[in-house]
């Protein structure tokens, strides 16, 4: 088997300046200072030669684990010309997701199951799988990286990594078991290392080829309706309320499957006190890093004080696992009905946050927040149109209300209608608005304005 040091050591030579061009690259926020190798293990030898590499990317006080497929022939495959990285005893070596010839041989893995290295590709039990699939990768805006093999199987390879099994893969497993319909079967995965501990790397599900996401969905929705000047949205005949409301059925019942899979825990004043830190914590940040926001720091602060005046025992409501960063791009509409995708939370999140139990409000504010933006992304950068901003504030109320009432069917006692929940709900809403200021700040400047609206609005009573 041939050494890898030597193109590991060109390989961290050339990754500060390659990894910021990644769309999955989580720290475009600040220069990448040093890349050090964790881990290296060759899949295919020779040319061409497959190595899945872990490296630690030092960004000043900041060090966090990405895990990278490179591959290294002499002959190029045809890839993007970003995944190109650098060139080893003359052969050019690349960011391997891209290359079918070299990425089917995970799936194979998986099916065969067994170890390389300290990489343990398995699947599930009782899974019966195809092998021999060539895969693409999807070229949906996402945070790792996924590879949909002969349109069976979707492979999602985790970039940034922290040790241990990974929350998506630990909380799929725990609805599958608990024979939740609202999920995309999970039917494999692979294991490395990390900090000497057993660390998800890759999780293999049933890809669902006729799917379409909530987001496409709800903004052809609100296209129709700004395209029917006269019309309603009960009156449109691309009205989204249905599903809306269906979806809220789901995600009510996928919490209710959470809870009776992992267990609950009460709620008490002091878990009030550490929400309301919490929040206010991020706000404080957020507002540091994006002066827009500082107007709306005294009412924002006040409605999370608001919170903390909540009469004890007031909230029934309990702590537990959830999806944690619920929107309309999470969630996939087929045939069958609606699913949802991706339980790793916030990207930005640090791990144990992600883990912590949470009140499920918190992903009905979230997806609250997405029909927001659903109904106003066609407004982004447009001038100031009073009207059509009123008609898409209208297309919003009614999918909001619509998705409680759906979740308020699906839910198990004694959570109910979230609006039942006004102050807290409101709360978390705003939490999230905080946090999509941050993530808009950073990603799409051109969106900052749709959670400051939605932030003005709400602070001064609106929906
Ligand atoms: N089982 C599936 N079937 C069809 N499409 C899927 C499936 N899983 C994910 N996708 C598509 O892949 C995209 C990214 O998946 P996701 O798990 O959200 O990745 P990330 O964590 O990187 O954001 C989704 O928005 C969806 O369009
Ligand atoms: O899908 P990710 O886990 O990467 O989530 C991040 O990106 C989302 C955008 O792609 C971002 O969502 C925000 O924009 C959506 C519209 O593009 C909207 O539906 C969401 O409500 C809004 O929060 C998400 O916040 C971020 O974590």
């Amino acid at each position: 088997m041939t050494d890898p040091g030597h193109l590991v050591d060109e390989l961290v030579t050339e990754l500060p300046g390659w990894l910021p061009s990644q769309r999955w690259f989580a720290g475009k926020d600040r220069p990448v200072t040093a890349v050090r190798p964790l881990g290296a293990t060759v899949l295919i030898d020779g040319d061409p030669q497959l190595l899945h590499v872990v490296v630690e990317v030092i960004q000043g006080d900041r060090q966090e684990p990405y895990q990278l497929l490179v591959g290294r022939r002499s002959h190029p495959p045809e890839i993007a010309s970003s995944s190109w990285i650098g060139a080893d005893g003359g052969l050019n070596f690349y960011e391997a997701s891209g290359d079918a010839d070299l990425t089917a041989l995970l799936l194979d893995k998986i099916v065969a199951q067994g170890r390389v290295g300290p990489l343990v590709f398995e699947h599930e039990p009782g899974a019966e799988l195809t092998g021999g699939l060539r895969a693409r990768p999807i070229t949906s805006e996402q945070s790792n990286t996924s590879l949909v093999y002969g349109g069976q199987y979707i492979l999602k390879l985790f970039r940034k990594l922290s040790p241990g099994l990974n929350k998506d893969l630990l909380l799929h497993r725990a609805l599958q078991t608990a024979g939740c319909e609202h999920i995309a079967e999970v039917v494999g995965s692979i294991t490395g290392e990390l900090a000497g501990e057993p660390t998800t790397i890759g999780m293999l599900q049933v890809y669902l080829p006729d799917a379409v996401d909530g987001w496409a969905m709800a903004t052809t929705s609100v296209r129709d309706l700004m395209a029917e000047s006269e019309l309603h949205p009960e009156e449109l005949g691309g009205d989204f309320a249905g599903e809306a409301e269906r979806l809220g059925t789901a995600v009510a019942k996928v919490h209710a499957d959470l809870a009776s899979a992992l267990g609950t825990e009460p709620v008490d004043a002091d878990e009030l006190d550490r929400t309301v830190k919490a929040m206010a914590d991020r706000l404080d940040e957020v507002a540091h890093a994006v002066p827009e926001l500082a107007e709306h720091v005294p009412a924002l602060r006040a409605s999370f004080d608001a919170v903390r005046e909540l009469p004890p025992g007031s909230s029934p409501i309990s702590m537990q696992y959830v999806h944690g960063d619920l929107h309309l791009g999470q969630v996939l509409r087929t045939v069958g009905g609606w699913l949802l995708l991706d339980f790793e939370g916030e990207p930005a999140a640090p791990v144990a946050e992600r883990h912590a139990l949470r009140s499920p409000l918190r992903d009905v504010a979230g997806m609250l927040r997405s029909f927001d933006y659903a109904a106003q992304q066609l407004l982004v950068g447009q001038p100031d149109d009073p009207a059509l901003t009123e008609r898409a504030l209208e297309w919003a109320r009614r999918n909001r209300a619509a998705f409680c009432e759906g979740y308020a069917l699906g839910a198990a006692a004694p959570l109910g209608d979230p609006r039942e929940h006004g102050e807290l709900l409101r709360a978390f809403e705003l939490d999230k608005a905080v946090y999509e200021v941050a993530y808009e700040h950073a990603n799409r400047p051109d969106w900052l304005a749709v959670p400051l609206a939605a932030i003005a609005r709400i602070t001064h009573g609106g929906e």
